[in-house]
Parts: structure tokens; C-alpha cells; sequence
């Protein structure tokens, strides 16, 4: 395929949305579920508290024993026993009588308060009780934090800490989430070298492996460095022949246009087929799109702001559809800081940093890593616009 013959955004779009990638389903261990994405409904199959539970140390009573109970004229009841947490109570209360239960023990049957031990005297088997106590005084009854049957958690959820413990109360030791999508990520060029590795002439150190890397494991996905191919074909196809072997696709970055060296395209060509090389959007241009052995593979511009952006607009929605968060993007409306032009004719994706209700275009070009690192998103510029005035509202879509 010729070297951009550019596309639509929408048609690169459309091709990505076409990708025969379906979801798969995975049961993990509660202590392995953090971060990952719930794949099933999760219905409370008990009550919770399970059973009516004493929430202070202190007598359980039968409250209308205590109705009369007055500071001048005080009622006495038999204490005929104790229950502690984790206790199965044997006793019953008859009237007259109480149990001496700790904070977290089940209510014995038939008493239906508790009266911390602070507002009532004990002497010997008796206890004084000063002022009346109404019924679930001091108690939690069963189901009130979590009623048997109830919708807690909807597929979709990300589970974070308060899900995971959610879970944990509800007594579920596993969970279906959904598997991690598997992405290799490539980067390319005689130039790059990796953090630790010394810095020779010419050289700069890796950025794009990082970035993509690490927004793959954001986003929920399992990402795997390949490492770094060289300026030359046979460098190129072994990654990407490794890549599409052992996971569910490639990204590749830099060589991504049509330059000499730039080898993307024809290696994806040779092993595979090109769908699209070039998108009419700005950075972002030099992209292409292809499979290999039936794997999407993307080849992504070596800007770093440009690959970033592009793995945002066409790899990231991928990612979500295949772990269930397809509504997963974050936008806000914020107003412009200062006038900008745009290039007419050039859908603009533009930097910008978020700073209280402004949003401040970064305009270091997308050759700068800061583009993206000080940026927290970007916003869209149509291709029929030419100026953003100062102060216009803008919808800042977020990096990640
Ligand atoms: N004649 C033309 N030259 C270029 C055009 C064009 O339209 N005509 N477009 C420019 C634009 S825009 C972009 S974006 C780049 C993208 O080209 P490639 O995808 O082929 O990228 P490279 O040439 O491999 O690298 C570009 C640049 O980025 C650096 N880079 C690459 N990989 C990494 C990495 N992993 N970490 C950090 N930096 C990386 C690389 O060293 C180059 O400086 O092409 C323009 N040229
Ligand atoms: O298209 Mo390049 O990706 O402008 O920066």
C-alpha cells in the first residue's frame, strides 16, 4: 500500500471496531481481583450482618421489661448468662431476665436490646437498669447492612478496594473478571536504547516502550516489551512474529511513515496485510493499521505525544471493549486559556494541561515527551476550524 494514502479518523475506526476480538472470561482469587474487571453480577447470597448482632458490651434485654424503668425507681433483672462474639447463644430470655453479651455477639433469643454496661449497675447475678431501653437499642438486626439477595456490584465494576471488600463480606473467595487482553509492545530504531544502557552518541533512551507499556497495564490490559528492533526487516518481522505467537496484538512504534528506514509497513505487508497507512489527523499521520496470522497490528507513530495520542484515539477503545469498560472515558468541558490556531483542513488533536477550570494548550510539538507528560489530555480541533479564541469551551478528552 502506498505511503499515506490518508483516511478518515472514522475509517481507521471503523477497521479497529471490525477486529473479531471477543472478551474472555476468567475466575480469579479474591486476593488477585484488585484492579481487574468484574464480568458477572454479584447478588448477596447472605444477609449481612448474617444474624441480629449486639453492637456495644452489654445486657441484652427484652425492652418492654424495661418500660417503667425510671432513675428513682429502677428495674432489676436476672442475668442468667453471657455471649460472646463468635458465640452460638444457648439461652432464651424469659421475662425478668438478661444476658450479659460483647460487642459483635448474636442476640440471644428473645432479647431484642442492648444496653451498654455504662448506663446500668451489676451487682452479683443482677443488673440495675436505670431508664427504659426500645427495642434495637444497641443492636444491628441481620440483613440491615446487606440484605440477602440484593444487587451489589454490576458487571463492568473495576474493582477497587471498597469492591474488593464487598466482596470479601458477601464470603466470595473467587470472582469473574475479565482476562487481561495480551498486547506486545515493539519500539523501533537504530537510536533508542533502554533506561540503564549507556548513553553513546547519537542515542536517546527509549520512550514510547515505556509509555505504551505501562498505559496497556492502566487501562487492565497484560502488556508484554518485546524489546527494541532494529533499523533492518529481519530485526523487525522476529518481534513481530513473536508478538502476534504469543499475544492478542502488536503495537509497534517509530518507523511508522515512509521514510527509508522506516520499515513498519513493509514488514506488516510482507507477513500480513496493510489496512491503512496514514490518517488525516494531526500528530498522528504516519499510522498504520494491519493483522498478522489474524492479529491487529498497529504501527504507531515515534512521537512520543503522536504515539500516545493515537494508541488513545484507536488502541485504548479496543482495550476497553475487550475488558467490558467500554464507557471508560473520561472527558471534561473546560474553557481555553488563550487563542489557538490550527492548521485548516488538519483534524488537530492538541495537548493541553488542566489548570482549575482552564485548559492550557502545550504547544512544544509532539516530538517532546513534556507534550504529553505535563499534558493530562487533549482536545479536538476540526479540520474546518482555523482559530480557537481565548476563553471558548473545549472538551479536554484524558491521556490513559
Ligand atoms: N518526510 C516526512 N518526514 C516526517 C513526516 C512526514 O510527513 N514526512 N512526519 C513526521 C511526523 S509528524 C512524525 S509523527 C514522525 C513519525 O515517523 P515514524 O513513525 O516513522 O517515527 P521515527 O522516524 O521512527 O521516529 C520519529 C522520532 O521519534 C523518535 N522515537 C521513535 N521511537 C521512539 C521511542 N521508542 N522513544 C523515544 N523516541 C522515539 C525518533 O528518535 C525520532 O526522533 O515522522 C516525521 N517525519
Ligand atoms: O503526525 Mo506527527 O504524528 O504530527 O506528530
Amino acid at each position: 500500500m502506498a505511503f499515506l494514502k490518508v483516511v478518515p479518523l472514522e475509517e481507521a475506526l471503523r477497521i479497529v471496531n471490525s477486529f473479531k476480538l471477543k472478551p474472555r472470561v476468567e475466575e480469579v482469587s479474591l486476593d488477585e481481583a484488585l484492579g481487574r474487571v468484574l464480568a458477572e453480577n454479584i447478588v448477596s447470597p447472605i444477609n449481612v450482618p448474617p444474624f441480629d448482632r449486639a453492637t456495644v458490651d452489654g445486657y441484652a434485654v427484652r425492652a418492654q421489661d424495661t418500660f417503667m424503668a425510671s432513675e428513682s425507681d429502677p428495674v432489676e433483672l436476672k442475668v442468667i448468662g453471657e455471649v460472646h462474639a463468635g458465640e452460638e447463644p444457648k439461652i432464651k430470655l424469659a421475662p425478668g431476665t438478661a444476658v450479659y453479651v460483647s460487642t459483635g455477639a448474636p442476640l440471644p433469643e428473645g432479647a431484642d436490646a442492648v444496653i451498654q454496661f455504662e448506663d446500668v449497675d451489676r451487682k452479683d447475678d443482677t443488673v440495675i437498669v436505670y431508664k427504659p431501653a426500645y427495642p434495637s437499642l444497641g443492636v444491628m438486626k441481620a440483613g440491615t447492612d446487606i440484605p440477602r439477595g440484593k444487587l451489589v456490584l454490576e458487571t463492568g465494576t473495576r474493582l477497587g478496594f471498597k469492591e474488593t471488600a464487598l466482596l470479601s463480606a458477601l464470603g466470595f473467595n473467587t470472582v469473574k473478571v475479565y482476562a487481561k487482553p495480551k498486547v506486545a509492545v515493539i519500539s523501533t530504531g537504530n537510536e533508542i536504547v533502554l533506561p540503564g544502557e549507556e548513553l553513546k552518541p547519537g542515542k536517546i533512551y527509549d520512550i514510547n516502550g515505556r509509555a505504551i507499556t505501562d498505559a496497556i497495564r492502566e487501562l487492565g490490559g497484560e502488556a508484554c516489551f518485546l524489546g527494541i528492533a532494529r533499523d533492518d526487516e529481519k530485526s523487525l518481522a522476529d518481534l513481530m512474529i513473536k508478538g502476534v505467537a504469543e499475544c492478542d496484538m502488536v503495537l509497534i512504534s517509530g518507523g511508522a511513515s515512509g521514510g527509508m528506514r522506516d520499515l513498519t509497513s513493509s514488514v506488516i505487508e510482507k507477513l500480513g496485510r496493510v489496512y491503512i497507512h496514514g490518517i488525516a489527523i494531526q500528530p498522528g499521520k504516519p499510522t498504520i493499521i494491519g493483522v498478522v496470522d489474524g492479529k491487529p497490528v498497529f504501527g504507531l507513530p515515534g512521537y512520543p505525544t503522536s504515539c500516545l495520542t493515537n494508541f488513545t484515539l484507536l488502541v485504548a477503545p479496543l482495550l476497553r471493549r475487550l475488558i467490558g469498560r467500554e464507557s471508560e472515558v473520561r472527558k471534561v468541558r473546560k474553557k481555553l486559556v488563550h487563542k489557538v490556531f490550527s492548521v485548516k483542513g488538519r483534524r488537530q488533536f492538541l495537548p493541553v494541561k488542566i489548570e482549575g477550570e482552564k485548559a492550557v494548550p502545550i504547544l512544544k510539538g509532539s516530538g517532546a515527551v513534556t507534550s504529553f507528560v505535563e499534558a493530562d489530555g487533549f482536545i479536538e480541533i476540526p479540520e474546518t476550524v482555523e482559530i480557537l479564541e481565548a476563553g471558548e469551551e473545549v472538551e479536554v478528552t484524558f491521556f490513559g
